[in-house]
């Protein structure tokens, strides 16, 4: 099983890209100086470019392979302009500015638009993001606005501010990088723990973690939940008749349908072969029993489509609530159970409650 975090590969290459544009910038005194500062921040862009579209691939946004390009290509007329003019530092130091600066703020946006589980890493490497903006808008103001051309003090001060500000930059990015990803491999962990791999409902640990939740909310407010145990009928029959590929079938053709019976807070999970649970909270016998029936109905009134035609398939069920002061899981298990074997007993494709 491969649990990958999406991104990874543009993020290495956008800091890959941008680290190496250092080099043909420090070979200023060994090749033409235009070459040099066009090269590296044409390069610069391209690794700003990739660590967006990086962030764009985390958060699950399409992403254009020629999207990276832009922001270099963009660069490039415009940087060999301002050579044209007598290198036009001021001018041409305005305009990566900017440039970063909405570089920057791409990938912000997409993180913080997004409100989902993973949001301390994401707010963190948001915020990062953010602060780079705004100095970069400061510099981009500085030089664009200034009106004389800055003093020599000027000119070296803000070089200096600019290589801290810019290792600042690279090692918050990255530690909150590293949280981002930790937190959605721990989401991944967590959602494969609690999933069955077949059918992608709750798995029998998740049940019964959920079902204990539901009784323990059930002591502090008195109101019970429901418990059905549903089992697909004949299950044997059809896997030696169809094949054990239209079994597996038949068990995503059940969680599908029976989902569709269920309201949000219901939970259905997989007990194990073709038996499933569905924990209904706050739920009376009653209504215990008429969702049942509705979840039967369906699945006798649907049948599934398979390559040699649609087969249908029946399931029994039992049905119970949590009814004692001090509930325990297995107890109403076992009356389930018991509803479940009477049903069975009763020639299948009904409901026993209990
Ligand atoms: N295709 C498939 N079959 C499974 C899976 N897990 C369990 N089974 C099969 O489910 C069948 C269960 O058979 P039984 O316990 O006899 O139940 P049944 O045939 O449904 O009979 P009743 O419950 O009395 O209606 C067995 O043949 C198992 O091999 C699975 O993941 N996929």
């Amino acid at each position: 099983m491969k649990i990958s975090v999406h991104g990874i590969k543009h993020w290495a290459w956008g800091f890959a890209i941008a680290g190496s544009s250092g080099f043909p910038l420090a070979a200023r005194g060994m090749l033409n100086p235009a070459l040099s500062v066009v090269l590296g921040n044409c390069m610069l862009m391209l690794g700003y470019s990739f660590i967006w579209t990086g962030m764009r691939q985390f958060v699950g946004a399409p992403v254009r392979k020629w999207w990276v390009l832009v922001a270099p290509l963009l660069a490039l007329p415009v940087l060999s302009l301002f050579f044209l003019d007598d290198g036009n530092v001021p001018g041409r130091i305005a305009f990566l500015s900017t440039l970063i600066a909405g570089l920057s703020a791409l990938p912000a946006w997409e993180l913080l638009r997004r409100n989902d589980e993973r949001r301390l890493g994401q707010r963190w490497v948001a915020w990062i993001l953010l602060a780079h903006v705004g100095f970069n808008v400061c510099r981009a103001a500085y030089y664009g606005f200034s009106t004389s051309v800055p003093d020599a003090y000027a000119l070296a001060a803000f070089p200096t501010a600019t290589g801290v500000e810019a290792f600042l930059y690279m090692i918050f990015l990255v530690l909150g990088l590293i949280i981002m990803m930790s937190n959605t491999l721990q989401m991944e962990l967590n959602r494969l723990a609690s999933r069955d791999p077949l059918t992608d409902t709750y798995n029998r640990r998740a049940f019964h973690e959920m079902f204990e939740r539901e009784l323990s909310n059930a002591e502090r407010t008195g109101r019970q939940p429901a418990l059905l145990l549903i089992d697909i009928d004949n299950f044997k029959q059809l896997n030696d008749k169809h094949g054990h590929a239209v079994g597996d079938l038949a068990l995503k053709h059940f969680v599908t349908h029976a989902g569709l019976c269920l309201r949000s807070q219901d939970v259905l999970a997989r007990f194990g072969g073709e038996e499933f649970v569905v924990v209904l909270p706050e739920c009376s016998l009653h209504a215990a029993h008429v969702v049942a029936e509705r979840i039967r109905t369906r699945i006798a009134t649907h049948p599934m489509s398979t390559a040699n035609g649609d087969i249908s398939f029946t399931v029994s069920t039992g049905a119970t609530t949590a009814i004692a002061k001090a509930p325990d899981l297995k107890e109403v298990f076992d009356r389930a159970d018991a509803a479940l074997y009477q049903a069975k007993m009763s020639g299948r494709n009904c409901t026993v409650t209990a």
